[in-house]
């Protein structure tokens, strides 16, 4: 499986819902940088499951145990492993998916590329936990990233039809985004959070799911990174954002927006601010002018399709006798995934911003 990224640093991610354990891999880093394990743990309750009414019921503890990479505290520069522990697992939950694949999951198109080998247990190595992994990689190389003068942070910027109240595309500052980036559900307006939790509960009583979209910031990211054509920074972020599932959608700064806007409306108008430092006057461009950064705040945002895994009977089909079926899940699933994804979001960020800097 293609679960291995990066063009200078190198991730790899390994393991199953259901397996013992999963893990990660994380090549290249610079040497001795001082990692706090209590930051990483931070990120990691930030996503893990078992939080609230708005996820899975399915508790983890989420601890990562580091096997190698760091010593004293520090990066050594050798390959950083990591593993965490599956314990919460109800297996038989999946017993029937294999036959009747469910709608909106991976488990038909699985077992069409893996000839039925696939692990269908928790949606096997497709799970949205494979995602801590990615959380733990993210939160080593945020820090790296903080000595370097760079923050990110990310927040629901809607769930259903409830919005939150935007980033500033030219303002947004570290201080904004340090009030979000270690809070679970994160929001700019208080008000928008009670709005999307409504959503999530009604669709939950509802036996349903429900999407939304992650809005994500990085500031402090120097002008000149990133390269054409294809090691830009939307290529490098879209690549590892795309590696988290359930996302369908990617956007720089006005993305879809700009197309229906004049060339007048969506430039951004340069000026030297009073460091004598080009910026722009608005910043349509989400910080990246030809896939590389303008200095201004790198702006995107993911749209997260609602869960597949609902509790409404559906329609499938029955792999084995060829016919047509209906399908009823019993499992522990997120109502949305959106809340439990925003430190995912800053996590892939973080890796793409550490490939590139590399
Ligand atoms: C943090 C997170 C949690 C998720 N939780 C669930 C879940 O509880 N049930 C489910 O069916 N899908 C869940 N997903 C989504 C599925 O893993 C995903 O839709 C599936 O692997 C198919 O991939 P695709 O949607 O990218 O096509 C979750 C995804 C993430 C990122
Ligand atoms: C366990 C996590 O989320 C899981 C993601 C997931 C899926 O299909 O993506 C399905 C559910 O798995 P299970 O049926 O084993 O409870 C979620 O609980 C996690 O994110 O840590």
């Amino acid at each position: 499986m293609a679960s291995t990224w990066g063009e200078n640093i190198k991730l790899s991610i390994f393991g199953g819902s259901h397996t013992e354990a999963i893990g990660v891999v994380l090549d290249n880093l610079p040497p001795n940088e001082k990692i706090d394990m209590e930051k990483i743990r931070v990120q990691m309750a930030r996503r893990a499951p078992g939080k609230d009414k708005t996820a899975t019921t399915r508790l983890e503890a989420d601890e990562p145990q580091v096997l190698s990479g760091l010593f004293n505290g520090v990066t050594t520069g050798a390959p950083l492993a990591a593993i965490i522990a599956n314990t919460n697992t109800r297996s038989k939950d999946y017993s029937d998916l294999k036959i009747h694949p469910r709608p909106g999951h991976a488990d038909y198109t699985a077992s069409v590329r893996y000839d039925g080998a696939n692990d269908i247990r928790g949606g096997g190595h497709f799970s949205g936990r494979l995602t801590a992994c990615l959380v733990f990689a993210g939160a080593v190389c945020r820090q790296i990233l903080e000595r370097r003068g760079i923050t990110i942070g990310a927040h629901a910027y809607a769930v259903g039809s409830a919005k939150d109240t935007p980033f500033d595309p030219v303002n947004v500052s570290k201080d904004d985004l340090n009030a979000l980036n270690t809070r679970f559900f994160a929001v700019n307006s208080p008000k928008a959070e009670e709005k999307m939790r409504a959503e999530i509960e009604a669709a939950r009583l509802d036996a349903d799911s429900i999407g939304g979209i992650i809005e994500c910031a990085a500031v402090g990211v120097p002008a000149g990174i990133g390269s054409p054509m294809f090691g830009g920074i939307e290529n490098v972020f879209a690549s590892i954002l795309y590696g988290i599932p359930a996302v369908k959608g990617v956007e720089f700064g006005a993305g879809f927006d700009v197309a229906c806007m004049r060339g007048s409306e969506n430039n951004d108008a340069f000026y030297y601010d009073e460091n004598g430092l080009v910026r722009t006057k608005t910043n349509n461009a989400g910080g990246i002018l030809g896939g590389i950064t303008t200095g201004m705040p790198i702006l995107f945002r993911i749209a997260v399709k609602p869960t597949p895994s609902i509790g409404r009977e559906q329609h499938t089909v029955d792999l084995t006798t060829k016919t047509n079926a209906d399908l009823t899940i019993h499992g522990r699933h997120d109502p949305c995934i959106v809340p439990r994804a925003i430190p995912v979001a800053e996590a892939a960020a973080a890796l793409a911003l550490m490939d590139l800097l590399r």
